[in-house]
């Protein structure tokens, strides 16, 4: 049997020759609107198949956001299914944003259905929560170490609810933010270009001097655009870590459709910005 090749390194590839953004598809009810669309299955398919023609064969990532898929039911994912296929098929990797997370026996179903190389979903990453407890996700990593995929940890999120959960100190003195760093950066430990298991951390979060970043994996960093950060703020939140960053953008990229060229270009905008800021810094 032919062991797949890890997704940190598939990562670090992509992330080498096309630059670090990660386009996310959100399909929100009021993007469908704006772009003159329904809300509808129809809707949904056309706004999702725009985004991957656009941009599935320049970007190293994109993310699906899974909620505005499962909205519509079963035909919505249906939809997912084929937008996670195409856009795979154009060269880029998917992270599926679906943020699961439960105990460790429910996990190894989620795990099944996200990162299992013949589930119709399989995504070359996923996001999930630890909030269950770092170990609930243990099913998830060894699946995804079977297959070649990888995983985004929740640490420290791009909300202003986030730090209730992720900056409580433990009794060891550690936040829980840290504490899942610290996880990672074990998991990784040893990996070589890059490991397979990273974290999120929202590109809004200020100052992380606290923070052990190095955690020999991708950081997830969404929050560039709608959410106000900027790509020059990617240096000074993430320091030297900002080598591993995969910045996020959705809604700053997608109000500029339906236009194929139109988000393209937007695209290209962010990409330069952040390669500017990337090689500045
Ligand atoms: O895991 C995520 O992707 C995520 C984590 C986080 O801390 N903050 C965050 O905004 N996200 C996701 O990143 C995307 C951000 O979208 P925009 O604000 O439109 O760029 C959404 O799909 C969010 O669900």
């Amino acid at each position: 049997m032919t062991v797949p090749e890890p997704f940190g390194a598939r990562l670090r590839r992509v992330m080498d020759e096309r630059g670090p953004l990660c386009v996310g598809i959100d399909p929100h009810a009021s993007l469908l609107a704006e772009w003159g669309l329904d809300d509808d299955v129809a809707g949904l398919e056309r706004f999702s198949r725009t985004v991957v023609e656009a941009v599935a064969d320049r970007v190293a990532v994109m993310k699906p956001q899974s909620a505005f898929f499962e909205r519509f039911g079963s035909r919505g994912v249906a939809v997912l299914e084929r937008t996670v296929q195409e856009a795979r098929a154009a060269g880029t990797l998917v992270v599926m944003d679906a943020k699961r997370g439960d105990i460790g026996s429910t996990m190894a179903g989620y795990a099944e259905a996200y990162l299992h190389k013949d589930a119709p979903l399989f995504s070359d990453a996923l996001t999930v929560s630890p909030y269950l407890g770092y170990g609930s996700l243990g099913p998830a990593v060894a699946l995804a170490r079977e297959s070649g995929a990888g995983l985004f940890v929740l640490a420290l999120t791009s909300n202003p609810e986030g730090p209730e959960v992720q900056h409580a100190v433990r009794a060891d003195g550690r936040s829980v933010g840290a504490t899942m760093l610290a996880h990672l950066a074990a998991e990784n430990a040893g990996e070589a270009p890059l490991g397979s298991f990273g974290a999120v951390v929202g590109a809004t979060v200020g100052d992380l001097a606290a923070y052990d970043l190095d955690i020999n994996g991708p950081l997830l960093a969404p929050g560039v655009g709608a959410q106000g950060a900027t790509a020059a703020d990617l240096p000074k939140v993430f320091g030297a870590a900002v080598r591993n960053v995969v910045p996020n953008v959705s809604r700053g990229v997608l109000r500029h459709g339906p236009g194929v060229g139109a988000l393209r270009s937007a695209t290209e905008r962010f990409a330069e910005e952040i390669r500017a800021a990337v090689a500045g810094s």
